[in-house]
């Protein structure tokens, strides 16, 4: 059935929407099924997202008509044979303010803007690129209640461009004990800042957390003042029951308050597995935590290879809006995992407090920033470049692989990171650098297919030969 009389308004301005305060955008790249026409099936994706389905239903009254989501732009050869470009206006009337406070529920805008939509049977592709967040709804989101601002001041950095954080992911990902576990952290922390569980890091019955923790909470005490520097762990709080969930988090804030660091820890949520909702009750219950999101699996979601689901860009505002005070948005072309270098859209529109994306200009009105966190397959020889390409460095870095692979040590890993970025602020070239670096320089011969890549005559220059 043809719902675009109804669904669909190719008279309305998006710059009036905008200025009306009153409406949400979003644009998709949609891809009909054959047989299906371009108008047809995006009013039906209008339809399924807000009072329709697909039929007239007797229970439809004058008000429900008014809140019907409208199409408001289609170009439907946009994207070629990937399909065209539509773009939709969902009256703000729609959304899900909570009954105890009246903030919106990201899980239920998102169930609405990317929920029934993606199955139905007269597109072949349906896929979020970009939306726009109107400035009454923004102002009543969670947002992050920390920042890494709170971490630069533990770390006894400036609040404001307090600079790298350079991190670490224990490896392996499984399988070490609690003192093996203990003993890499304390590795590594001789020579880097920040720690962070691997995902699947847990309570497994090898290394209980009722075990581990406290030695990683001791070990991080002993490793500051060997050093003299304060340290950060990450710790997964990831669970299903919000009351495991808020037990964990107890019980490493209780372990690290022994130190007096409690401050000193983030907690790891695997955010695109246990949704909004696991994200937001550790936002609540733990307010005063930086709130570390981790994304494992959101490629199935967000991966550029698919026709369906979001683009990363649409998936860094829905944690920025949740409250996640960090969050992972790949390596943007320098690191392991899928990404290319203009995803510094990415990072800007999570920390700045206007940014234009890929179709709308967001204003996020003094929320505060989510901090990039930049990680997969990265170590110091990529970093000087990623930073070039970024323009800064005021991020958290987490390097397993480059850190617990450095040929020396893992003090020797951590060391490079710090070493890599101020190559790059202080404008010097990286062999030259290295020179006068050990600890970077020796990242050339642990990681020299990196090293042969991005610097081809590094064995000659820094007289490393086979
Ligand atoms: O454990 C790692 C990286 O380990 P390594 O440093 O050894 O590659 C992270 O889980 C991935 O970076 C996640 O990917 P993303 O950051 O893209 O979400
Ligand atoms: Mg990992």
């Amino acid at each position: 059935m043809d719902q675009s009389n109804r669904y669909a308004d190719l008279a309305l301005q998006e710059d009036k929407l905008i200025a009306d305060d009153n409406h949400l955008l979003v644009a998709y790249r949609l891809k009909p099924a054959t047989g299906y026409g371009f108008l047809e099936v995006a009013a039906h994706v209008a339809a399924e997202s807000s009072t329709g389905t697909n039929v007239e239903v007797s229970t439809t009254d004058d008000f429900t008509r008014g809140v019907d989501a409208l199409v408001y732009e289609i170009d439907e050869a946009a994207f070629g044979d990937k399909g065209g470009l539509m773009k939709i206006a969902y009256p703000v009337d729609l959304f899900d303010p909570n009954l105890i406070d009246g903030h919106y529920n990201v899980s239920h805008m998102w169930s609405l803007i990317l929920g029934n939509n993606q199955g139905m049977g007269d597109h072949v592709g349906l896929r979020m690129l970009d939306f726009y967040v109107p400035e009454k709804m923004i102002k009543r989101f969670d947002g992050p209640a920390t920042d890494i601002s709170d971490l630069w001041k533990v770390l006894g950095r400036p609040e404001k461009d307090g600079g790298y954080i350079a991190g670490t992911i224990i490896k392996p990902k499984l399988g070490l004990r609690p003192e093996p576990f203990a003993k890499a952290c304390y590795d590594f922390w001789l020579g880097g800042d920040f720690i962070k569980n691997d995902e699947p890091q847990a309570n497994q019955d090898f290394c209980p957390m009722e075990t581990v923790i406290p030695m990683v909470a001791e070990t991080m005490d002993r490793a500051q003042q060997a050093t003299g520097q304060a340290k950060l762990f990450s710790a997964n709080v990831t669970a299903d029951f919000h009351g495991e969930m808020i037990k964990r988090g107890d019980y490493i804030l209780e372990q690290f308050a022994k130190y007096g660091n409690e401050k000193h820890v983030a907690f790891l949520v695997d955010g695109f597995v246990t949704g909004p909702a696991g994200v937001t009750t550790c936002r609540r219950a733990f307010p005063d935590t930086y709130l570390h999101f981790h994304r494992a699996g959101h490629g199935a979601l967000t991966s550029y290879k698919s026709p369906m689901g979001m683009d990363p860009l649409c998936y860094m505002k829905l944690a920025r809006l949740m409250g996640a005070s960090g969050i992972h948005t790949g390596t943007m072309g320098y690191g392991k995992m899928e990404g290319h270098g203009d995803e510094r859209v990415l990072a800007y529109m999570l920390e700045r407090d206007e940014c234009q994306g890929t179709y709308f200009y967001q204003k996020w009105h003094g929320m505060k920033p989510t901090t990039p966190i930049i990680s997969g397959g990265m170590n110091a020889l990529r970093l000087p470049g990623f930073f070039e390409n970024l323009g800064h460095g005021n991020v958290i870095n987490t390097c397993g692989g480059g850190s617990f692979g450095h040929i020396d040590s893992p003090a020797a890993g951590g060391l490079s990171l710090g070493q890599a970025y101020d190559c790059w602020k202080t404008g010097a070239d990286p062999i030259e650098y290295a020179k006068e670096h050990p600890e970077f320089a020796r990242a050339f011969e642990s990681f020299p297919h990196d090293a042969d890549k991005i610097f081809p005559e590094w064995r000659e220059k820094l007289g490393v030969h086979k």
